[in-house]
């Protein structure tokens, strides 16, 4: 695809859980290559669009377009293989394992053997598995691990899970990836590194939605916005745009 059409298309997108109408008629689009920030309130319907995009919801109205491609009718890991990634507001690792096996499991949704093939060490999955500890060390090296790939995951320091949690996402090769609040639990110095970080990301082709609370760092690193608000899309522009709308400000930076 040309770098003149949106990667993902966001088309009159509606979601209710019973009586909550978590999101109402949103559309809006995103160009590869960019990063952008999902403001809005506590229960704006950021989470929920996030899940929306990557197909764990199936929304009442509306569909999701990656690359050309609707999402909707597609598994999780289906939407992980059309190159869509995420984090977690919590994050979400494999406690037992340790920080390079973690990262392994990212890399092998790109494999031919997959991790069933790995666990039962098939020849051909051996050579693999060799090539994806490389990998893997290469993706803690770019998040700044590369000195604790052995240690288990869960005795990192929480800033550190966060890195790993990155480095696992990168490890499925997506085109897409979705950070939900990635600097909820870090200090200044940590989420001044997570900016240097998302700014890195891009580099490596990859275009970025972020969910963060976080205003500084978000107006920093993103070239656009989206601002949410109970459901409705209420404005969308730069950050500089965003920051100057009246209702914008009242709905939300107002608050801060
Ligand atoms: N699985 C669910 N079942 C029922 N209601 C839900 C569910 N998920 C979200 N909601 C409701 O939908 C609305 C939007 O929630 P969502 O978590 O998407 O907001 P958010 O903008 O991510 O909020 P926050 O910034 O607090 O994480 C809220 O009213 C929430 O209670």
């Amino acid at each position: 695809m040309t770098n003149s059409q949106p990667l993902l298309k966001i088309e009159k997108i509606s979601k209710a859980f019973g009586g909550v109408q978590a999101l109402s008629d949103i559309s809006f689009e995103v160009n590869p290559d960019m990063v952008l920030g999902l403001i809005g309130p506590n229960g704006a319907g950021k989470t929920t669009l996030f899940n929306v995009i990557t197909g764990a919801y199936v929304p009442s109205r509306g569909q999701v377009v990656f690359d050309g491609r609707p999402v909707q009718g597609k598994k999780i890991h289906d939407v992980v293989r059309l190159g869509v990634a995420r984090t977690f507001q919590n994050v979400e690792l494999f406690d037992s394992m340790t920080a390079i096996e973690n990262v392994m499991v990212g890399c092998h949704v790109r494999t031919k053997s997959g991790v069933w093939g790995a666990i039962t060490r098939l020849p051909g999955a051996r050579r693999e598995e060799r090539r994806i500890r490389e990998q893997a060390m290469n993706l803690l090296e770019f998040v700044g691990l590369e000195n604790h790939a052995d240690r288990k995951s869960s005795d990192l320091p929480f800033g550190w899970q966060r890195l790993l949690e990155i480095a696992r996402a990168l490890a499925s090769e997506p085109r897409l990836m979705l950070m939900d609040e990635p600097a909820a639990g870090l200090n200044a110095v940590e989420t001044r590194q997570l900016g240097e970080l998302i700014y890195k990301i891009r580099e490596r082709g990859v275009t970025l939605m972020l969910v963060e609370h976080d205003m500084s760092l978000t107006m920093k690193v993103s070239d656009r916005i989206v601002v949410l608000d109970r459901g409705r899309m209420l404005a969308q522009g730069t950050p500089r745009e965003v920051q100057a709308d009246e209702a914008v400000m009242a709905a939300y930076l107002g608050k801060q």
